[in-house]
């Protein structure tokens, strides 16, 4: 086990069984989302904070946070009914347990869970970020997700055709949930022509063209965004892929690591999505744990751009691929070598 350290319980209240993985605090204090999701079996939670800890690791590192990684993962069972009091009594569980870490963990929202849910885990610890504003916080991470995201679009845009402009280009973004509606609404508003997809027909907007999901990522563009779920980027689909730049805020957007050397056989840049996908982690941390002001953060937010542009540019140069750029400085922060 690769991981500093691992706490499974059985929540006192829900019983329900709880994870939390610290996957590494070589940076800093551990820092990533509460995932509350239904799971076969407790034990594809445990496997799921594993991967997804190890994953907050490379994100805060290649972000330049002096932040580690963490994850912690509510499990509910098959069958077991999520009413308003077990969720109450789950969320109170998580936060004794992150409490138990003395800090060198903080918990925010991920999948399952959202800013309100953060407001009854700091009843059980303070280590918690992204509470609503009413709450002292910051609110929703998609804001600064998707201004990261932007100024990583822009990078890979400069890098594969010479300019960050996004005028008469097409963008075609497959997910149009919180971050990728405002994702859409930046590159619209920056001059591109917007083709949209979603699985869930109620997301149509007919402010922008709309493609098939099946069809989304197959679709002729400028610049593919995946903003909807994980595991889209497959062996299969490479030779289909019709966009020479893939970035988006998807979290695990590859299958399997060798799909970013098929993508480059092909010819297609791809921004490692730990990379383009981590505004709102440095917004929220940098605000609501470092106490940055709001414009000092947004800086931040923005150098993803600078971030994208020298992981590129290094991967051209020495023939490599942006993956193994990327993974190179997380292993560089980490070890410092
Ligand atoms: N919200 C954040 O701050 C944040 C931060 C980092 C990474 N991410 C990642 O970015 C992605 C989007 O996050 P979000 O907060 O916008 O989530 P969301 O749940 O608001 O939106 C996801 C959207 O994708 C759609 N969708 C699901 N499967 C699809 C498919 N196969 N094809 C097309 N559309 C599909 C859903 O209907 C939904 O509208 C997720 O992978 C998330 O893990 C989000």
């Amino acid at each position: 086990m690769e991981h500093e350290e691992v706490k499974v319980r059985r929540g006192p209240r829900s019983r329900l069984p709880i994870v939390v993985a610290i996957h590494s605090r070589a940076l800093g204090p551990a820092a990533g989302g509460i995932r509350l999701r239904r799971y076969p079996d407790w034990r594809d939670g445990l496997a799921d904070a594993l991967r997804l800890s190890e994953a907050m690791t490379a994100k805060n590192a290649a972000a330049g946070l002096d932040f580690g990684g963490g994850k912690s993962v509510i499990t509910l069972g098959p069958g077991v009914e999520l009413t308003p009091s077990l969720r109450e009594a789950a969320l109170l569980d998580v936060g004794e347990l992150i409490e138990s870490f003395g800090g060198t963990y903080f918990g925010g929202p991920d999948v399952g869970t959202g800013p309100d849910d953060m407001v009854v885990v700091r009843r059980s610890t303070s280590r918690v970020f992204c509470l609503p504003v009413e709450h002292g916080g910051t609110g929703s991470s998609s804001i600064p997700t998707a201004l990261g995201v932007f100024a990583a679009v822009r990078a890979g845009a400069r890098h594969v055709f010479g300019s960050p402009e996004l005028s008469g280009r097409t963008v075609v973004i497959s997910g149009l949930g919180s971050v990728g509606a405002l994702v859409a609404r930046h590159v619209a508003a920056a001059g591109a022509r917007v083709v949209v997809s979603d699985v869930d027909p109620v997301k149509r907007d007919s402010a922008y063209e709309w493609v098939d999901p099946e069809k989304a990522l197959r679709t002729p563009a400028d610049i593919l965004v995946p903003a909807a779920v994980g595991g889209v980027l497959s062996p299969e689909l490479v030779p289909e892929l019709a966009a020479p730049l893939i970035v988006g805020p998807a979290n695990n957007q590859l299958t399997a690591d060798p799909v970013a050397d098929e993508l480059a056989a092909r010819g297609i840049v791809w921004v490692p999505d730990f990379i383009a996908s981590a505004g709102g982690a440095v917004y929220t941390l940098l605000r609501e744990v470092e106490r940055l002001d709001e414009a000092a953060a947004n800086a931040r937010v923005e150098s993803i751009g600078a971030t994208v542009s020298a992981v590129l540019d290094t991967a051209r140069d020495k023939g490599t691929t942006p993956l193994r750029e990327a993974r190179q400085r997380v292993e560089t922060r980490l070890t410092g070598r």
